[in-house]
Order: C-alpha cells, then sequence, then structure tokens
C-alpha cells in the first residue's frame, strides 16, 4: 500500500535521503527511526506530495504520488508534526469540513463519536484557535481518520499528547493496521515504535542503517547471536549507530593510509 522505490532527495549539495526502498502492506504498522537529521520528515513529505524526489517513485495505495496525485491524496490520511488547522474555525466546522471533501458517510455521528473518543465533545464550538497545542494535535488525529484511509502517515505522533491520550493513540493506530489498513509513522519514541511497529527502518543522515522485523535488527546488529535475545529497540539503535561511527572511522583510517 506504500512503496518507496530508491528514493533519494536533494537540497543542493546535500543529500537528505539516498537510495530509500521499503514497502508498507495491508495491516502493517511501520516505522520510520532515526536521529533528527535523518531525513524522517522529508520522506514523509515525499509521501504526501509536498516535495518531488530529485530521484526514485513514491507509490500510496497503487499511484504514483507525483503522477497521480488526486488519487493518492484520496487513499491516505497524513498527520503532520505540526499541523495546520484553520484557527477561525471550531472543531465541528473544521472536522465537517472534512468530512464532506472525503464524503464520510454519517458525518455527524462520526464526528460526535471521535469528539468523545478525544474527550473534546463540550470544547467542539469553541474556534480551533483557542485551543491548546495537544488539543489541536487530537483534532488533526480526527481529521486524519474520519475518512478512514486505506494509508495512514504519521509524523511524530505523541508531540504534545499528555499520557492517557497517548496510549489511545497507539491503540488506535494499531487497530487501523489490525483492520486491514497500512500505517507508517515516525517516531522520536523507540518504546512506542517496539510496543507498536512490525517493520522498523532506521536512517542516519539520509541513509538506512538497518531494516526489518525486531527479531531482523537484533540478528543484523548481532545482539541476538550474541546471546542477548529480547534486547531493546533502544539497544539496538545505539548499536547501529555506533557500528556505522566505527565503519566511518575505518574507512577514514584506510584512506589515509593510501595516501
Ligand atoms: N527544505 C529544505 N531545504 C534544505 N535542506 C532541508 C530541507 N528540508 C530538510 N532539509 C535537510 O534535510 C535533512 C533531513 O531533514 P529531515 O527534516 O527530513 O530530518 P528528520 O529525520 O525529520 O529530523 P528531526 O528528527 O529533527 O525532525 C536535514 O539535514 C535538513 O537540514
Amino acid at each position: 500500500m506504500i512503496e518507496v522505490s530508491h528514493y533519494t532527495k536533494r537540497f543542493g549539495q546535500q543529500t537528505a535521503v539516498n537510495d530509500l526502498s521499503f514497502s508498507v502492506g495491508p495491516g502493517e504498522l511501520f516505522g520510520l527511526l532515526g536521529s533528527n537529521g535523518a531525513g524522517k520528515t522529508t520522506t514523509i513529505r515525499a509521501l504526501v506530495g509536498l516535495t518531488r524526489p530529485t530521484s526514485g517513485t513514491v507509490r500510496v495505495a497503487g499511484y504514483d504520488v507525483w503522477a497521480q496525485p488526486m488519487q493518492a491524496k484520496a487513499a491516505f490520511g497524513y498527520i503532520p508534526d505540526r499541523p495546520y488547522l484553520y484557527g477561525k474555525l471550531t472543531a465541528r466546522e473544521l472536522l465537517r469540513f472534512v468530512a464532506d471533501l472525503y464524503r464520510v458517510p454519517n458525518a455527524s455521528s462520526e464526528i460526535e463519536r471521535w469528539l468523545d473518543v478525544f474527550r473534546l465533545r463540550e470544547y467542539g464550538n469553541e474556534l480551533v484557535e483557542t485551543y491548546s497545542h495537544g488539543m489541536r494535535q487530537k483534532v488533526a488525529i480526527i481529521a486524519a481518520m474520519l475518512p478512514d484511509p486505506e494509508v495512514l502517515i504519521v509524523d511524530e505522533p505523541m508531540v504534545g499528547l499528555d499520557p492517557h491520550a497517548a496510549r489511545q493513540v497507539r491503540e488506535l493506530f494499531r487497530a487501523h493496521a489490525d483492520r486491514g489498513r497500512a500505517v507508517l509513522l515516525t517516531t522520536h519514541s523507540l518504546p512506542l515504535a517496539e510496543a507498536v511497529c512490525d517493520r522498523l527502518v532506521v536512517l542516519d543522515r539520509g541513509r538506512v542503517l538497518g531494516a526489518g522485523t525486531m527479531d531482523d535488527l537484533r540478528a543484523q546488529t548481532g545482539t541476538a547471536a550474541g546471546g542477548v535475545e529480547g534486547d531493546s529497540l533502544e539497544r539496538v539503535f545505539f548499536r547501529l549507530l555506533e557500528e556505522e561511527q566505527a565503519n566511518e572511522r575505518a574507512a577514514k583510517a584506510a584512506a589515509g593510509a593510501a595516501e
């Protein structure tokens, strides 16, 4: 349902993402991890049609996001890390607007159900500009979920959410995937990624350091083979970064010796 094939994005001289390929199928919750500046948001922006790949292709629900933007955009919901919401609308008005755009069946009752889920019903007639950061985040999540999208694309979902809402959202994404949808999320929360993701890609400075299930990553970093089965994603993540740094030092030393 999501296919990223040899995606590369350059900004001037800088390569933000280099030859990234992965796919996310129905029923899968997929995590894109990496340090600051790794290329996560750049990848997400390509998937939702906000930035054009320098090379490679990105497809959502079978549609090339750049060649068939209307079809692709109808198939996914997007929760950005900094959502833009029309502040002069109330939450109900904004959600009604989204429901009309996507022709959501039983829109009124669906909107009320979602406002209930996030305990926003009593604030539903307040202007969004009066909302706290977390409340806006919840409205952005509802707006993406209302059309029940085949593909859900989420950039840093938990920022600003209280612990109760964060748990709800985690369960919501898992349940969405379990209903045969595809969910792609980026996060800095390794415990979150470990708890909900079926497969992961770890990026660093635009390159893939590791990819696969938790077991694949453990095998790749030698932590399972070394008898430390059950190693946390945090350990695996740091191991991948350490290995990358060691490889770079070795390459530099080899280059120095050759001069
Ligand atoms: N519009 C742009 N112009 C120039 N460089 C950019 C642009 N957008 C992103 N970059 C660069 O691309 C690289 C990857 O950035 P990106 O925002 O994708 O990282 P990220 O993994 O989402 O990081 P973070 O965890 O900090 O959000 C960074 O070095 C960033 O400076």
